[in-house]
């Protein structure tokens, strides 16, 4: 039995052969865990053979990886004690919400417990769940600082988590070092969505210093909403000149570079002509209030 335990944990190593469906049942004291918090519930029986995926659903065939439920006996003794960060980025209406929710929902089905977090300045939708722009939703923590997330849950079902998804990532000051810890330290698989530019194509909060720390990091587009080629970046379509402004189509619109050229320039000309058109009218109010006071 042994030199059979041996081999298995060695095919585990050189991960080449797939397990049988007897590795992926849950043991007994997690279920509870999985099924009465507002983790993500696996199913009872996940599928016979689990692939690992980069963190959205690409046509190309990414490597097939057998992946044994993270909390299986046998895993556990060759399961790595890292974890791993993967990061979803793009401008606007590019899928990444979609991506993350995808990945979280394989990692379910792998049996894995899955817990969901997003900012909570991010109140489109509500704050219990995280939705992308085509209404699909997963329940989720809404926290305004990632570092509460361990409390919010408590140690104990934090310990037995194996995957954190994070959306809304831009607006998480401490995600460099959240990340970090969860990954280097607490085993964690961390998936995170998050812009990677302002409405001014500038570096948005901490998105894109964890790349350095990443595994993986997969830019998406959407589609020009002008012309229909790939849109990169994200046009703000009103006035407002803080970085900060929460909004979906009614604010923003994906475009590509010869669009976002445009549309900034036609942005810029209407600041100016408005700031004219109001510099006037004060300098008429101040002329006719100077005649109308004159003695
Ligand atoms: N111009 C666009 N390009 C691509 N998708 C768009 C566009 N406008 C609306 N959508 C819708 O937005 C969905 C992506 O939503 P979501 O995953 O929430 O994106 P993100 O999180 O990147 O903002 C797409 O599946 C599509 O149905
Ligand atoms: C470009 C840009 C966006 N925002 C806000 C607008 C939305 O509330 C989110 C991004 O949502 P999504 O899930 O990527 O669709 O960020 C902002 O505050 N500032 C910006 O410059
Ligand atoms: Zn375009």
């Amino acid at each position: 039995m042994n030199s059979m335990r041996s081999i298995i944990i060695m095919a585990m190593r050189s991960r080449l052969f797939p397990f049988p469906p007897s590795f992926h049942s849950p043991p007994p004291h997690l279920l509870p865990l999985i099924q009465s918090s507002p983790l993500l519930r696996s199913r009872a029986q996940p599928p016979p053979l689990c692939l690992a995926r980069s963190p959205f659903r690409s046509s190309s065939s990414c490597p097939a990886v057998a992946v044994l439920g993270a909390h299986d006996p046998l895993l556990m003794e060759s399961r790595s004690p890292f974890g791993e960060i993967h990061v979803i980025l793009g401008p606007m209406f590019a899928g990444k919400t979609t991506a993350l929710l995808r990945r979280m929902q394989d990692e379910v089905d792998c049996g894995r417990s899955v817990a969901m977090v997003k900012s909570d300045r991010d109140t489109r939708y509500g704050l219990d769940s995280v939705v992308t722009h085509d209404g699909m939703k997963m329940p989720c923590f809404a926290l305004s600082e990632l570092s509460s997330f361990r409390d919010k849950l408590g140690t104990e079902a934090y310990d037995k988590l194996n995957v954190i998804g994070i959306d809304e990532a831009q607006f998480f000051e401490d995600l460099y070092d959240f990340c970090c810890n969860a990954a280097d330290h607490d085993g964690k698989i961390v998936v995170v969505a998050g812009l990677d530019g302002d409405y001014l194509r500038k570096s948005f909060g901490s998105v894109l210093d964890i790349v350095p720390l990443a595994d993986s990091v997969t830019k998406l587009t959407a589609w020009c909403e002008i012309c229909g080629r790939r849109a990169f970046f994200t046009l703000r379509k009103t006035n407002e000149t803080l970085t900060e402004l929460i909004g979906g189509a009614d604010v923003y619109m994906p475009v590509c570079r010869e669009h976002y050229v445009d549309g900034q320039v036609a942005i810029e000309a209407t600041r100016t002509i408005l700031a004219v058109r109001s510099s006037t009218l004060a300098q008429s109010e101040v002329i006719n209030g100077g005649e109308s006071g004159a003695v």
